[in-house]
């Protein structure tokens, strides 16, 4: 059986900055990302993404903007991650290291691809562009994408559509 975990992706820029966090642990681990993980049980998306923005980064935002959503699919495996991404340019306070993340700022054109998920070079071009998209990529294991789509979206509340294509 196949099952979706929801998870959260915020990306944070401040003066043609970008704060990315080293991944110390976990999934992911060692690779530069964005803030954000499982939604938990009770809370909205929003919710989630603000309090993994503040367990993982010591940032606070009153508002995210939501700009994609990526599913990942990885070959034998049972389970559909479902990867809402948002962006911000208002955080509050100063990153600082956490148990999961170490923040580094990044000039925007020189973010260290070579060190992030490989799908993320195929769809930060979009985030930066202010674009608003949807995307699903599958994986065999964890550096190797054997297909993907990615289609900028209109409204952000196609977004919100469960399409059974997606
Ligand atoms: N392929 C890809 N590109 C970019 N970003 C991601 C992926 N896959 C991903 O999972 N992600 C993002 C989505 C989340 O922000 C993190 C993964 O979250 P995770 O660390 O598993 O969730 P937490 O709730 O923080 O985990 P623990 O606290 O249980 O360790 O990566």
């Amino acid at each position: 059986m196949v099952t979706t975990k929801l998870l959260t992706l915020v990306i944070v820029v401040r003066q043609q900055k970008i704060l990315l966090g080293w991944k110390k642990r976990g999934f992911g681990a060692n690779r530069w990302n964005g803030f954000g993980g499982k939604v938990q049980p009770g809370e909205t998306i929003e919710e989630g993404a603000k309090r993994e923005l503040w367990e993982e980064s010591s940032l606070t935002v009153d508002n995210l903007e939501k700009v994609g959503r990526i599913k990942f699919e990885f070959v034998d495996e049972t389970e559909l991650l479902d990867v809402h991404i948002f962006f911000t340019d208002s955080c509050k306070g100063e990153p600082l290291e956490s148990d999961e993340m170490l923040p580094q700022w990044f000039d925007l054109d020189k973010i260290p691809f070579d060190e992030m998920w490989v799908d993320d070079i195929i769809w930060f071009p979009l985030l930066l562009q202010k674009k608003l998209f949807k995307g699903y990529f599958k994986f065999k294991g964890h550096t190797t994408i054997l297909e993907y789509t990615l289609q900028e979206v209109e409204e952000l509340k196609e977004l919100e559509m469960e399409e059974s294509g997606f």
